[in-house]
C-alpha cells in the first residue's frame, strides 16, 4: 500500500461530529449584530421586565436557529428566572402541538395525550408562570409551518394578550421566518399586540462562507485533509444557494467519499459527487415550506420548463379555482424565492409576456416535491 493511501483503520475525520446538523458551533460569527439585536430585546427578561418580542427572517441555513441557540445559552448564565423554550414548528405544525411543546419543557413531562383541550393546557403553563414568577421566552422556529389553517394567529394571539387573562404572565415570542420573498401577514389582531423588533438575516456572502466553511474544516478533518482549492470548491457549490446546510452536508459526504478511495486528502472530485446528493438537501426542505398551491404552481413550472404565464395561468387553473391576481403574486414569490426566473421575453402578441423557467433541474423539483 502507497503511504498516499488510508488504512483500512485509519480516518480523515479528527472530529465528525462537528459535522451532524445538531452540532451548535462554539466559534460563531458574522452573525454580531444579528445577537446584539436579539440580546437587546430580550435584555428586559434580566430586569423581570416583559421582552420585547423579535420577528427573524432570512432564506435557509443563514444562522437564525443558531443565533437564537447561542443568545439563550449566553442568557442562561445570568438568569435562573427566564425559561427559553425552541419548538419547532416543521414537527409541532398546530397550536396543540405548540402548547404540548411548552409544557413538556416546562414540566418536564407530557401532558395526557387525549381529551385535554388547548386552552387547559395554556391555562396550567400561565399560572406556572405567574406562580414561580418566570418570563417565558419561547421561540416559534420556522413558524411558517403555523400559518395553515389560523394556527399561527391563534398560537401569537394568545401568548401576546396572556397577560390581560392571566395578569402578571410574562411571554416574549421570537418567530423565525426562513423565507426569502414576501412575508407572511399575522392577523391585524396579532399585529396590533406583536410589534417586533425585526431583525434580518442576509445571504452570507463568499469570503463569509469561505472563513464559516474554514472554520468547519479545521475542526472536523485532520491538517491537510482539505486544501484551499477543494475547500473553494465547496464554497462555490454553498455561494449557489447560501444554504450553509449545504456546506456542511458537502464536507461530511465528501470526506466519507475521499475515505472510501482510501485517499488522505479528499479531491474536488469527491466533492463533485457528494454534491449530487447535497445539492437536493436545501431543495428539499425550502419546498416544504411552500404552500400546496404552490407546490402545484412550481410542480408544473418543472413539467412545462420555458412557459409563458398565459399558458401557465391555464394549466393552473384547471387544477384550482384560483384567479389570476393570486396566481401572479405566487409567480412573484416563486421568482423571489429563486425557484424559478421569471423574464419579460419582449414578445408576444399582446406586448411583453413573461417567459417562466425553473432555476433547479426539473428532475430535482419533481423529486423534491413528491
Ligand atoms: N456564522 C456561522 N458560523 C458557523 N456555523 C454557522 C454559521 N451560520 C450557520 N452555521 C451553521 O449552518 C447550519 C445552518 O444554520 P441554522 O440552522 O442556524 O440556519 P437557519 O437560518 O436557522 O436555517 P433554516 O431557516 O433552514 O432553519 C448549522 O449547522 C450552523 O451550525
Amino acid at each position: 500500500m502507497g503511504k498516499d493511501m488510508l488504512m483500512w483503520d485509519e480516518t480523515l475525520f479528527k472530529d465528525g461530529n462537528v459535522l451532524e446538523l445538531d452540532y451548535l458551533p462554539d466559534h460563531f460569527s458574522h452573525r454580531e449584530s444579528q445577537m446584539q439585536s436579539l440580546m437587546y430585546s430580550l435584555r428586559p427578561a434580566l430586569r423581570g421586565m416583559r421582552p420585547i418580542n423579535s420577528l427573524i427572517s432570512g432564506p435557509p441555513g443563514t444562522g437564525k436557529t443558531t443565533t437564537v441557540l447561542k443568545v439563550f445559552e449566553e442568557m442562561k448564565k445570568h438568569s435562573e428566572d427566564i425559561v427559553f423554550i425552541k419548538v419547532n414548528c416543521q414537527m409541532d405544525s398546530t397550536k396543540f402541538a405548540v402548547i404540548t411543546r411548552v409544557y413538556q419543557g416546562l414540566f418536564n413531562v407530557s401532558p395526557p395525550s387525549s381529551g385535554v383541550a388547548f386552552i387547559k393546557l395554556f391555562e396550567k403553563v400561565m399560572n406556572y408562570l405567574i406562580e414561580k414568577e418566570k418570563t417565558l421566552v419561547l421561540c416559534l422556529d420556522d413558524i411558517n409551518y403555523l400559518y395553515h389553517e389560523g394556527h399561527a394567529d391563534e398560537v401569537m394571539y394568545s401568548l401576546l394578550r396572556a397577560h390581560e387573562q392571566y395578569p402578571g404572565a410574562k411571554v416574549g415570542v421570537i418567530a423565525i421566518v426562513s423565507d426569502t420573498g414576501k412575508l407572511y401577514q399575522f392577523d391585524p389582531k396579532v399585529n396590533s399586540v406583536f410589534l417586533p423588533e425585526e431583525i434580518a438575516f442576509p445571504r452570507y456572502n463568499f469570503s463569509e462562507l469561505q472563513d464559516i466553511i474554514g472554520g468547519r474544516i479545521d475542526l472536523a478533518f485532520y491538517p491537510n485533509v482539505v486544501m484551499d482549492d477543494v475547500r473553494d470548491a465547496i464554497v462555490e457549490y454553498v455561494d449557489l444557494t447560501g444554504d450553509l446546510r449545504v456546506g456542511i452536508d458537502l464536507l461530511k459526504r465528501s470526506g466519507l467519499n475521499a475515505e472510501r478511495r482510501a485517499s488522505k486528502t479528499i479531491l474536488v472530485e469527491d466533492v463533485e459527487k457528494a454534491y449530487e446528493t447535497s445539492r437536493l438537501l436545501h431543495l428539499r426542505r425550502s419546498v416544504q415550506s411552500l404552500t400546496p398551491d404552490e407546490k402545484l404552481l412550481l410542480c408544473l413550472i418543472a413539467e412545462n420548463k420555458d412557459v409563458q404565464t398565459g399558458d401557465l395561468y391555464i394549466l393552473f387553473h384547471e387544477k384550482t379555482d384560483l384567479g389570476y391576481t393570486r396566481f401572479y403574486d405566487m409567480v412573484n414569490k416563486l421568482s423571489e424565492a429563486r425557484y424559478v426566473d421569471a423574464d419579460f421575453s419582449g414578445k408576444g402578441m399582446r406586448g411583453r409576456t413573461r417567459i417562466i423557467k425553473p432555476r433547479y433541474q426539473p428532475e430535482d423539483i419533481l423529486k423534491c416535491l413528491e
